[in-house]
């Protein structure tokens, strides 16, 4: 017995299946229902992607081979498997295509639904879908929004065979098949062939009805008069609508224009019905399939409605019957004001966020397979929050994958953010694939670098602490110049740097994105001299056109590395800023990218938000900084120790503004769970093979205590740039959160006034503006800005009054003005664990003047609850800087002052304790301040 669906062939009409998976394909479902029941076609969309290969282990071999050859976005990963299963199938269907001269055959692939609403976008997508798969019975399917129409007529003059998808009304088809005569008839202007084009217009059905039946039914239950006359059209204006487009059809078919296109060989654009399968089970299951018979036309068919109607059902021409029927029904929709139009306009929408959902999903969990088989190529992360937290974050990472957030974020769109300019500062996304930067030239500039025994980075914040990182936790090649970073003014340290380097066998990389920084400028002048003014002996990595480019050509630099003024300093580490010395110190940069790049594609436009490594990290840090968790508190491996600094920058300078933000709490030792406070967010950087030492009883204790906790693993150092990219994905994601700018620092410039008065003052007087101690003893002087509302009194007791304002909440921050040496950090580590086991506050850090290009905008600009103890000292020895009268410790102190004062204005609690020349050094000040925590 032939097949009905076979009876349906010879009605006119051609059988296609909308549905594929790798399994049908394998296994021969699908040649056999093209030699059984005489189908002629396959359709795809992302959510049958979505079911193929969102769920099960079918595809996991496929993926494992494609991504052990080479990492890949999750898009491409996604498309490998895809294209994979489309040539497939288009291998099926080929004999049919061959047989049928074109006319038949074919196999549909979606562009991405999120360009649904952008014809530049669909006709790239389309064309690329085209050259992927380059067969030529593929039919390319392309939404038929109305974005969509102008992109068919330029992909059908292109050549494309197009399947229009998501029609919903008789215009959209109008227009539609408008567009596909444009497109043939520019095609035939140009002398080129049109007889092998095909496209077929998908009308979808099924969800018309589902959605006039649903409100027929509340109108009913609600008891409308017009109940009998709603119940006689319920299931029937689906099919009503379907029967006028085809009407039009014909009409169309007979029409001058097309007999024009036609006499040259044109196929029509056949109607597809598409949506078939029966919503409501009240209906029979064969119903959109029963009464859409007719030539020229397509049904395409889940499995389930195939197999149905290959078991009862009847293939006679049913199309053009009852048009006087479908008028009325019609008319009545309209009469009843069932608002057809509407109706139609947002399922148009609503289908492509449907198709929108399920791309979501179906690359949600290619990206997870895709993690999973890097393995260790890609960097871990494990998060466990309390029950509240988790519930706040899940939700927001719902809404950043409705509201596309992944996507936007690297579109630009600064809507995400404030509005403001934020699209403008994302140069970096760029430049984490080596976009921004020439690996050969650095490879030769590291080979030039070889001729130096060290290289003496001069720079500050971001042009600083990324250097850094890699000078402490790559360190430097076998042949290649030992980096030290200066990011200072202190004449101690900048003096521990000139005794260990020669100058006439050092590289000088002077860093400095603004080109006008007070410190490398200062610190270049200095070197300058020492270096015997031998511009050769210098680099400079700057922005296009700054002062410090201008000096690096007066002084005959080696060579001038240029940044992008669409990077931001805290988010240049990946640019030529962190590029330039990693290449100094004989790092191979190429390599460094490729090592980068599997972070860098998972956190990707095409990852969503809570597979994306950065964005989900993001709603997470985000997420708990508003709900008052805003301490992130890094504790890292040895290894991984160096990043907390560049990391506070981050965090603290892109976040802490406007009364908000993210306090980093880094380099405060690990303690018990109870001198933690419930403002604490806890990160735990681990690099694979660090000693333990005691690190993890801890964090194992914290988190049984409930307290959040964030885990993330390096397998090498050198996938450490995986480490920057995703903190700074997370950054923007958080600020988007917080609901701030993360591009620009707002009150770090006030500091910077302030130390410019009082250094401009000293210049015109040889001193500094006098200053008068509140409490004094042998050892420190107390000074304060303004009114400290202390009185006067010894400084054991003023120190003791200040950190009894600390209350639950608060942080306390040390803000040294002294050398960066072990001794000193240590003092401030101790000093710190005695105010947080006794005030159970946050502790934060910082040796100045690096901090004030750095955390120094939160703690000024970030939430009122820092209270801060600025730490000066007599410098001894001291430095002179060429051409001025300040020496490098009369601006530190300078520095200090303007901070403290700047801090004051903004409400801060400072006390500023100067040691004392001949006292006790830091030693001194540990004690007291130890002693003034205990009582
Ligand atoms: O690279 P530059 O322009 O010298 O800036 C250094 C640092 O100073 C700051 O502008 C703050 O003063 C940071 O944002 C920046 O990273």
């Amino acid at each position: 017995m032939t097949s009905s669906l076979k009876n349906l062939g010879a009605a006119g009409q051609a059988v296609w299946l909308d549905f594929v998976d790798r399994k049908i394909l394998n296994e021969g479902g699908l040649r056999k229902l093209v030699e059984e029941d005489g189908l002629t076609g396959v359709t795809s969309n992302p959510s049958i992607f979505e079911k193929a290969m969102g769920h099960g282990d079918a595809y996991d071999e496929g993926f494992r081979s494609y991504l052990g050859k080479a990492d890949a976005s999750v898009t491409d990963t996604y498309e490998s498997q895809a294209i994979a299963d489309i040539k497939a199938a288009a291998a099926d269907l080929r004999p049919v295509y061959d047989r049928l001269g074109g006319w038949d055959g074919y196999v549909s692939l979606e562009v991405s639904p999120y360009v649904a609403n952008d014809t530049k976008e669909t006709i790239g997508e389309a064309r690329r879908l085209w050259d992927m798969v380059a067969e030529p019975n593929l039919m390319v399917k392309v939404p038929g929004t109305p974005a969509g129409i102008p992109a068919i007529r330029q992909l059908i003059e292109d050549g494309l065979n197009i399947n229009v998808t998501l029609l919903f009304s008789l215009a959209a088809y109008q227009a539609v098949a408008e567009a596909y005569m444009a497109g043939l008839e520019a095609r035939v202007k140009k002398g080129e062939a049109i007889s092998r084009i095909a496209s077929v217009a998908s009308f979808f059905v099924s969800r018309i009805d589902a959605q006039i039946d649903k409100t027929i039914d509340a109108r009913v239950r609600e008891g409308d008069p017009e109940s009998e006359a709603l119940n006689a059209i319920r299931g029937q204006v689906a099919i009503a609508n379907a029967k006028l487009a085809y009407a039009w059809f014909q009409e169309m078919l007979a029409s001058d224009r097309w007999q024009a296109l036609a006499a040259r060989g044109a196929m029509p654009q056949r109607l597809l019905w598409a949506s078939t399968g029966v919503k409501d089970p009240a209906y029979p299951v064969t119903l959109y399939i029963d009464s859409l018979i007719g030539p020229d036309t397509v049904n395409t068919m889940p499995p389930g409605t195939m197999d149905a109607f290959r078991d009862h059902g009847t293939a006679l021409a049913t199309l053009t019957d009852n048009l006087d029927k479908a008028l009325h029904v019609l008319a009545e929709t309209e009469r009843l004001g069932l608002k057809l139009g509407d109706v139609t306009t947002g399922l148009v929408e609503a289908g492509v966020t449907l198709f929108a959902d399920a791309a979501d999903v179906l690359l949600g969990a290619v990206a997870g397979k895709r993690a999973a088989f890097l393995g260790r190529r890609q960097n871990g992360m494990e998060v466990k929050l309390p029950a509240g937290l988790q519930e706040a974050v899940d939700k927001r990472l719902e809404t950043a994958r409705a509201e596309a957030w992944s996507r936007r974020l690297w579109k630009g769109d600064g809507s995400l953010w404030t509005g403001k300019d934020e699209g403008k500062w994302l140069g970096w996304l760029a430049a984490a694939s080596g976009q921004q930067v020439d690996s050969g030239t650095l490879k030769m500039f590291g080979e030039e670098a070889k001729g130096f025994k060290d290289a003496v980075l001069l720079g500050m914040g971001g042009s600083s602490l990324g250097p850094e990182v890699f000078a402490r936790i790559l360190g430097s090649a076998e042949g290649s110049p030992t980096l030290h970073v200066l990011d200072t003014t202190d004449p101690g340290q900048i003096e521990t740097v000139a005794a260990a380097i020669d100058p006439a066998n050092t590289l000088f990389i002077v860093s400095s994105k603004s080109g006008s920084t007070m410190e490398p400028e200062l610190l270049r002048a200095y070197f300058y001299e020492a270096a015997s003014r031998d511009g050769s002996h210098f680099v400079a990595v700057t922005d296009p056109g700054s002062k410090l480019e201008q000096t690096a050509k007066a002084d005959g630099f080696a060579h001038i590395f240029a940044g992008d003024p669409a990077i931001g300093g805290r988010y240049s580490v990946l640019s030529a800023f962190g590029m330039v010395p990693a290449a100094a110190m004989g790092i191979d940069i190429q390599d460094f990218y490729e090592k980068t790049q599997p972070m860098v594609f998972a956190c990707g436009a095409d990852s969503p938000p809570a597979a994306n490594p950065g964005v989900r990290l993001g709603v997470i840090i985000g997420e708990a900084a508003i709900n008052g968790r805003d301490k992130l508190t890094i504790l890292a491996s040895k290894g991984l120790e160096p990043f907390g600094a560049w990391l506070e920058q981050l965090l603290a300078e892109s976040t802490g503004k406007k009364g908000k933000g993210i306090i980093p709490v880094d380099l405060e030792p690990a303690g018990p769970p109870e001198v933690y406070g419930s403002d604490r967010l806890f990160v735990h950087l681990h690099l694979e093979g660090d000693a333990e030492d005691g690190l993890d009883s801890k964090l194992a204790q914290l988190k049984q205590a409930g307290h959040p906790l964030i885990r993330i693993t390096v397998a090498s150092r050198d996938l450490i740039g995986q480490e920057f990219f995703r903190w700074e994905i997370a950054t923007a994601i958080a600020s988007a959160i917080i609901g701030i700018n993360p591009f620009d620092q707002p009150d770090v410039e006030d500091a910077k006034i302030a130390t410019r008065k009082l250094v401009d003052a000293y210049e015109a007087s040889s001193a500094l503006e006098p200053e008068i101690a509140i409490a004094e003893d042998a050892d420190l002087a107390i000074y304060t800005a303004g009114e400290s509302g202390f009185g006067s009194g010894d400084p054991a007791n003023l120190l003791r009054l200040h950190f009894a304002r600390l209350e639950p909440g608060h942080y306390a921050g040390f803000l040294g003005f002294i050398e960066r040496d072990e001794a000193n950090a240590a003092a401030m580590a101790a000093m710190r664990v005695a105010v947080r086991a006794t005030k159970a506050v946050a502790t934060v850090a910082g040796f100045g003047p690096r901090f004030l290009h750095s955390t120094g905008q939160a703690y000024k600009g970030g939430p009122a609850s820092g209270l801060f103890l600025t730490i000066t000292r007599d410098p001894h020895p001291d430095l002179s800087i060429p051409g001025r009268k300040a020496s490098f410790g009369t601006i530190q102190i300078a520095q200090a002052r303007g901070d403290m004062a700047v801090l004051v204005a903004r409400g801060r609690p400072v006390l500023r304790v100067h040691i004392k020349k001949d006292g006790g050094g830091i030693e001194a000040l540990r004690a007291a301040v130890i002693a003034a925590t205990q009582n």
